[in-house]
């Protein structure tokens, strides 16, 4: 008797699995355009077709369940701009993705990067004011000395003519900048590895080991996990101590001080630091170290390799240099021409336009957003509204902002001037999102902004840089290089991002510099 009602139970749960896993994958989101789904593995053998731009399909679902929730890839601008503006149903904009079990370890439980509702605003709210364009000029000075500390380390390299990892000098200066203007501290990041302030050396060590299951990461690995550990701590109770010290100084009567920084005016507003308010700041300076040191880097390595292969873009960005800031290419000369009218930097539209289509094409993030169940969210499609609700909205900036119908032919081409004023009229405002647009945009972009064009401005006519290795110009047998097109070197073969947290050159962006040989470059 035993057996039959044990076998009788058996197939009862068996069938109702089949049934349940029936309705998962072949019902519940089968009013979603996706690719056929295989009843045991979702979509889970087809990321990588699906999540690659496919300008015919302007949204996907990737079933990857049970290993995730399900999520749907967004290749439209016009339905990226659904999910990133305001609206009667999400005030702030779609909520963020669920994503703290990934990257909850590196920021913190509080950061404000993930939260939501009106958590996220009070936290935004406090730090907006450190972000504004007019509170940044503030810092031109100090990061214009940090940029010069990086000069010294390029010069090195074109006196020797070695090869080397423009990338790790990029993501050091990006942090000696990021500890300027949101700590006001000198975290050395640029000098000697004994030299640098330990939450660099901390924050790199702990970025460079991500786990890719932090949850089990004690259990796989237990002596990664205890080095993570003590990693965090090491961070938390450095940044603990200076939020402390900032704090403090802000609230004695007796100091004065001049400190600038995005954390004191944030702090300003706080009457008491206790444990919660302690943790909230120094969350938010882990999520301003995370999402600031390495995007911004990578935006520079795309932009100095974009523009050693471009002949045509390099003069005139030259030209530009030597109208609006002066023929003398002296870093200090520069310095002082900045530092006398902060406003030239704003003139410098050429400029301008080479960062625009940087990071049009090579987009180092994006973002996920979750509508949750139950809240019956539908998405305008040209097919009619799409309920979207349980699922998380990945929108691609690497497909949305190469969007043929937007920029015809040229859409994989780096070509600066189609943002030069009388012709970037035609492109519509939401095709092009490297910041993501609305509310949750990012808060850091005229940071962004500002470091890039310092850097550019300081390096453009200073050096020649040349790609080796992945990416390289091809050299005919008389070291000409032949351009193609759209006014590029030939290369060997494409220089390709591969993804860590962000998307990044492969390679690091390895490179020669030599100084700059006065009317001369590979092509002529
Ligand atoms: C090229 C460089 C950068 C790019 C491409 C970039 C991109 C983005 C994107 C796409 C978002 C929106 C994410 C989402 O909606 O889920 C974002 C948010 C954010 N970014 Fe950036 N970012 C850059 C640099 C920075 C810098 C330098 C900082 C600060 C030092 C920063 C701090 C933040 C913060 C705190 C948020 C969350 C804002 C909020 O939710 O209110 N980012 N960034």
């Amino acid at each position: 008797m035993l057996i039959p009602t044990l076998w009788a139970a058996i197939s009862g749960v068996l069938c109702y699995g089949l049934l349940r896993l029936r309705f998962l994958r072949n019902t519940q989101y089968a009013h979603l355009p996706g690719p056929p789904t295989s009843l045991l593995w979702g979509h889970l053998k087809v990321i990588a077709q699906i999540i690659w731009p496919n300008p015919a399909k302007h949204f996907v679902l990737l079933d990857l369940r049970p290993a995730f929730y399900p999520i749907a890839v967004i290749h439209s601008h016009e339905l990226a701009e659904q999910i990133s503006k305001a609206t009667t149903e999400f005030r702030y904009s779609v909520p963020k993705a669920p994503l703290q079990e990934v990257i909850g370890h590196v920021i913190g439980s509080n950061s404000f990067l993930m939260s939501n509702g009106e958590k996220w605003k009070h936290t935004r709210k406090a730090f907006n004011v450190g972000f504004a364009p007019t509170h940044l000029a503030t810092f031109i000075p100090q990061i214009l000395e940090k940029v010069q500390i990086f000069l010294q380390g390029l010069d090195v390299y074109a006196e020797s003519g070695k090869e080397f990892n423009l990338g790790e000098r990029c993501t050091l200066l990006t942090f000696d900048v990021i500890g300027r203007a949101i700590l006001d501290i000198n975290l050395n990041s640029q000098g000697k590895d004994s030299e640098q302030h330990e939450v660099v050396r901390c924050f790199r060590e702990l970025l460079a080991n991500l786990s890719f299951w932090p949850q089990l990461e004690w259990l796989i690995s237990p002596s990664n996990y205890s080095r993570r550990m003590e990693l965090t701590n090491t961070i938390d109770t450095s940044l603990r101590s200076i939020a402390r010290d900032k704090f403090d100084k802000l609230h004695s009567d007796k100091s004065e001080t001049s400190d600038r920084s995005v954390l004191s005016l944030s702090l300003k507003s706080i009457d008491s630091l206790d444990s919660q308010a302690m943790q909230e700041s120094i969350d938010s300076i882990r999520t301003f170290l995370f999402a600031g040191y390495d995007t911004t880097s990578v935006v520079l390595q795309w932009a100095f390799y974009e523009l050693s292969r471009t002949p045509r873009a390099l003069t005139a960005l030259r030209e530009e240099l030597d109208r609006i800031l002066g023929p003398n290419a002296e870093p200090s000369a520069i310095a002082d021409a900045i530092l006398s009218d902060v406003g030239k930097v704003n003139q410098l539209s050429y400029l301008s336009a080479v960062i625009k289509e940087t990071l049009r094409l090579h987009p180092p993030a994006g973002t996920s957003r979750f509508v949750p169940p139950g809240t019956n969210f539908r998405l305008q499609t040209n097919k009619g509204p799409l309920c979207v609700d349980g699922i998380i909205l990945y929108i691609n900036h690497f497909s949305i902002q190469r969007d043929r119908t937007v920029h015809g032919e040229s859409a994989e081409a780096w070509i600066p001037e189609r943002w030069l004023e009388s012709r970037d009229e035609s492109i519509p405002a939401s095709s092009w999102r490297p910041f993501e647009r609305g509310p949750r945009n990012c808060i850091g972009q005229e940071l962004v902004n500002l470091e890039a064009r310092l850097v550019l401005a300081m390096t453009a006519r200073r050096y020649d840089i040349t790609k080796v290795g992945i990416g390289a110009p091809v050299l005919m047998s008389d070291g000409v290089a032949n351009v193609d097109e759209w006014g590029q070197y030939l290369i060997t073969e494409p220089l390709y991002d591969t993804f860590n947290m962000s998307a990044k050159p492969v390679d690091g962006t390895m490179v020669t510099v030599r100084y700059r040989q006065q009317n001369e470059s590979i092509g002529n």
